[in-house]
């Protein structure tokens, strides 16, 4: 563990009001800012702590004192809303063994005076989702009323900012006459880890601020005056209690209420169960823990209730607990560490990410060493720097990352960190593209880090259609040291490749025979294949038909590359960048001395005929004769443009076997509709069918 501060007192007194002073601003960042400046773990960690000297000392015992309190309180702005029943925390169970559920069967039990040779009691096992409780109140069932949980007895209208949440019924279903007068259901709002992942990454690439976790993500939102805040964040909601209800018979059991819940349109989790006794509740912890990472929203643990309400009622409260549930936790999810370096690792396409370099930590479930800082906008507004306290969060198969520096003074000066001019792997020059966020290495083709993605691109389908060179083969190929570069693999022989493991002489062969066929090809596709970072299979095609030669196209000036249609800046840019390396002419120059060849024309010059210049078509089931590739390549070489939805502006759909809705659409808004047959009478120089042009 990482001190915060200096080192603690020793003197019960000092420390304890120490504590209640760091819990009591810990608390207000996070129930009143949603911006917690130190992880879970480590709030918990403090308030154990004073836990534990309140239990020693109980003199010490303040009523103040957030051990003995919610600590929530109503934020500015908000209507404050007083709780018909107040809205109470969980006793938190820490010890994530088993030893922690027992511990709470044996009090439960000691409590209502069950015989020790008694049956097992019946417990509702629950997820405890990481969210914020809020209570809806339904009245004749109508949403009349949304509200956090504030201080338990006071919370904050949130009504405006719950209306959005699609999952929260306006209104119960079930016949009016049965509905309750008065019912307030209570659960957790919460952001799915999808919903999250999707809105940090659009934040990154706006280059905007991201947000730490889908927790606070979800309270921030809930809690904005403004409902236009929640626009961009899906929020969702999962009941798992009652407030105050009126004329309504509840069942007998927390279960049985929960289904009740589910049969008027609420979202209830479906991993919940009744088990019996200790046995049963390890069990579920046990089922949860292995299925924690594949949920796909947080949960810091699971929660245990007793079944039966009448029970329930005969253990009542203590001061901010009842004592009929306990909260089992499992590993936190963030942690807080020392970042020891910062390091640059190189992906498969070029971008340099830089990684941090921590003090190896237990989060998450596993102990995670490096964690990825995204890029350098984000590393900067973050703020840290090495020898910093950060923030690491391990959530579900995500990446561990670092989400922030917890603030503290920095005893030293530490310069704030680079990105380096030079790729770490190659060596060649670190660009990024104007008014981009990432920083990408320039090598290409020539850099180990991006040899085996440029080898799968290039032997893709599209590009030179190399059969049987997957990815399997392709780690193997550069692992093993066979092929460094695009060229080596031309220089691949039937020994060498079955030497390899799992290689046949048969399926070497295969190989050989496939990149010897790949030779003859396009200048379009031999240009896609280079993997040009922007130039997709469409402007190799433009550019390929616009210089006819593939040297034309090397030596081409901006402006040069500007007169082809559809190429823009960004595009013109990135093949001027690319042909500028040396080393790619160099592999270029050994791809054709390999016999990779193409048939060149004088460019504008081209004069072969395009009957459909201007049309856009589009292509739908399956043609008797002619795949989807091969008509789109026979239309476009005809002059026309291949799209890929129906819209006013599509001058012909054709339609094979199977058409689907882009079918019923040009139908619908009547663009003409073509088989095999009509296709080749246009491709033949035919007239052109119907009226959209
Ligand atoms: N990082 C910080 O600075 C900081 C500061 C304060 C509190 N905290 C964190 O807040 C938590 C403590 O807070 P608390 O008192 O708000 O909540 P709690 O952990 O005591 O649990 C009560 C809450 O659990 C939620 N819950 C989720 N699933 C539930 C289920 N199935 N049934 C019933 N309730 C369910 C409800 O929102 C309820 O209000 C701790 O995890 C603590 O680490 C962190
Ligand atoms: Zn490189």
């Amino acid at each position: 563990m990482v001190s915060t501060a200096s080192e603690p007192d020793t003197d019960p007194a000092r420390r304890a009001a120490e504590l209640r002073a760091q819990l009591h601003h810990h608390a207000h960042r996070y129930y009143v800012l949603d911006a917690p400046e130190i992880p879970d773990a480590e709030y918990d960690r403090l308030f154990q702590e004073l836990q534990a000297i309140e239990a020693a000392h109980p003199d010490l015992l303040t009523a103040d004192s957030p051990t003995q309190r919610v600590l929530g309180q109503v934020l500015d702005g908000l209507t404050p809303v007083r709780h018909a029943v107040p809205m109470l925390s969980i006793r938190t169970e820490t010890d994530t063994t088993a030893a922690g559920a027992e511990a709470f069967d044996a009090r439960v039990r000691r409590e209502l005076g069950v015989a020790a040779d008694a049956p097992p009691l019946a417990y509702a096992c629950e997820l405890k989702f990481d969210g914020l409780a809020v209570n809806l109140r339904y009245e004749q069932g109508v949403l009349v009323q949304a509200a956090t949980r504030g201080d338990g007895e006071t919370g904050e209208d949130v009504t405006h900012n719950v209306r959005t949440i699609g999952q929260v019924p306006l209104r119960l279903q079930g016949a009016q006459a049965s509905l309750p007068p008065v019912i307030e259901i209570r659960g957790e709002v919460y952001m799915r880890r999808d919903h999250f992942e999707r809105l940090n990454e659009r934040q990154r690439e706006k280059g905007g601020k991201t947000f730490i976790n889908p927790r606070n993500t979800a309270a921030g939102a809930i809690r904005q005056l403004d409902p236009r805040a929640m626009a961009d964040k899906t929020l969702s909601f999962f009941a798992y209690g009652l407030g105050e209800t009126t004329g309504w018979a509840q069942p007998a059991t927390h279960s049985g209420t929960l289904d009740a819940i589910a049969a008027f349109g609420l979202p209830v989790c479906a991993d919940r169960r009744v088990v019996q006794g200790a046995a049963g509740l390890v069990a579920f912890h046990a089922e949860i823990a292995a299925k924690r990472d594949a949920l796909p929203f947080d949960i810091d643990g699971v929660v245990y209730k007793v079944d039966d309400i009448a029970l329930q009622k005969r253990l009542g409260f203590v001061t901010r607990e009842p004592r009929w549930a306990v909260a089992h936790k499992y590993p936190a999810q963030e942690q807080m560490t020392l970042l020891r370096d910062i390091e640059i690792q190189v992906g498969r396409t070029g971008k340099l990410t830089p990684v941090a370099k921590l003090q190896p930590v237990f989060v998450g479930g596993t102990t995670v060493s490096n964690a990825t800082l995204h890029n350098l906008f984000e590393l900067r507004r973050k703020g840290v720097r090495v020898g910093d306290t950060v923030i690491v969060r391990r959530a579900g198969d995500v990446i561990p990352e670092v989400v922030g520096r917890v603030p503290q003074p920095r005893l030293a000066y530490v310069p704030n960190f680079r990105m380096p001019r030079a790729c770490p792997v190659c060596g060649s020059p670190v660009r990024r593209e104007k008014g981009g966020i990432d920083h990408r290495c320039t090598g290409g083709l020539f850099c180990a880090a991006q040899r085996k993605q440029a080898l799968l691109h290039f032997a893709g389908r599209r590009a030179m259609d190399v059969e049987g060179l997957g990815d399997k083969l392709v780690d193997q190929l550069v692992d093993g040291g066979l092929v460094r570069t695009l060229p080596e693999l031309y220089t691949l022989g039937v020994a060498k490749l079955a030497a390899l493991e799992r290689m046949a002489d048969k399926s070497a062969a295969n190989l050989v025979a496939a990149l010897t066929k790949s030779k003859a090809t396009t200048l379009a596709r031999f240009l896609y294949a280079l993997g040009i970072r922007q130039v997709g299979e469409t402007t190799a095609k433009d550019l390929a038909r616009h210089f006819g030669a593939l040297d034309r196209i090397m030596d081409a000036t901006l402006e040069q590359l500007l007169e082809v249609p559809d190429v823009g800046p960004i595009v013109a840019q990135s093949v001027r960048q690319f042909f500028e390396q040396p080393h790619h002419r160099e592999i270029v120059e050994q791809l054709r001395a390999a016999g990779v060849h193409w048939a060149e024309h004088d460019g504008e010059a081209d004069t072969t005929p395009k009957p459909l210049a201007g049309r856009t078509i589009v292509l739908t089931g399956t043609l008797p004769t002619l795949s989807r590739d091969e008509a789109k390549a026979l239309l476009e070489a005809a002059g026309a443009k291949v799209a890929g939805s129906v819209s006013k502006k599509t001058s012909a759909v054709v339609a094979g076997a199977e058409a689907g809705s882009k079918l019923d659409k040009a139908r619908e808004l009547g663009v003409p509709v073509i088989d095999e047959a009509g296709l080749q009478a246009l491709l033949a120089g035919g007239p052109f069918p119907g009226a959209n042009a």
